[in-house]
């Protein structure tokens, strides 16, 4: 089977990249460079690739489309480190974020009452049920077991004021936030891709203070997980993986 890796940035993976089981330097033409792809030497039938995209939505959606576009892939898994709105999960926490919604892709009303923000299904855009929507979020039904299930939202901003936590907390019952986690879900559920988002918790959202932050273990427990999930595959007959 083909398994995707899709990550905003190589440092998020890093620990990895650098493991000897994958195959360094296999770039494939025609993906610019900073679009890393790389694959393992195909271990009972599993083979491994990487892309990273950049940090967002945009370079999410618009690397991973041209990348599905070109080649086939069995699961793609995008992996990646993220905010926690919830202090009783560890930094370091791995989850698998099993719904998420673009968060702040609506407009403002104006009102003062915490009501002010109507998103694109209140505002008439697209349905909350038109496809790859289900009640205006992105769920995936595909769960892979063992790993903890939370809710996720993405969002062109990182919060970090107060007053905005509090408001997209009581708008959204999310426990992480990333910038790319809806980009990538859409992407996958629009293609009818089976897909997996992993997530390593690195802060919690909380008034901007990255002395807070622990990257270097989220980093590390993610690529743990990643690891596990490729030998889970490598182990496994193709179709005991589904
Ligand atoms: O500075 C570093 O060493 C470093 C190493 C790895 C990754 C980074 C990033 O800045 C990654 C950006 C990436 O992280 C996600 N993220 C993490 N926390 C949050 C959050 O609280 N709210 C939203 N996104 C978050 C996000 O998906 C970014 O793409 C730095």
């Amino acid at each position: 089977m083909n398994i995707l890796i899709v990550s905003a940035t190589k440092a998020e993976i890093a620990p990895f990249l650098n493991e000897g089981a994958l195959d360094s330097g296999a770039f494939v033409p025609g993906i610019p460079e900073e679009v890393f792809l790389k694959g393992t030497a195909p271990a009972q039938g599993t083979a491994v690739y990487v892309l990273v995209t950049g940090v967002g939505t945009p370079a999410t959606i618009y690397h991973l489309t041209k990348a599905l576009q070109k080649y086939t892939y069995d699961l793609v898994i995008n992996a990646g480190i993220a905010g926690s709105f919830d202090r009783a999960l560890p930094l370091g926490a791995v989850v698998q974020v099993v719904s998420d919604s673009f968060a702040d892709l609506g407009a403002e009303s104006g009102a003062e009452d915490g009501e002010d923000f109507l998103d694109i299904f209140r505002l008439g855009m697209t349905g909350a049920e038109t496809p790859p929507f289900k009640n205006g979020k992105l769920v995936n039904d595909f769960r892979h077991p063992g790993w903890q299930e939370a809710e996720g939202l993405t969002v062109n901003t990182v919060h970090g004021k107060e007053s905005s936590i509090e408001a997209i907390r009581s708008r959204l019952p999310a426990i992480t936030e990333s910038m790319e986690g809806a980009g990538f879900f859409y992407v996958c559920m629009s293609e009818g891709i089976k897909c997996l988002q992993l997530r390593a918790i690195s802060n919690y959202v909380e008034k901007r203070n990255r002395e807070n932050w622990n990257i270097p273990l989220a980093v590390k427990e993610l690529s743990a997980a990643l690891t596990r999930i490729v030998e889970e595959y490598s182990s496994s007959p193709a179709d005991d993986a589904d």
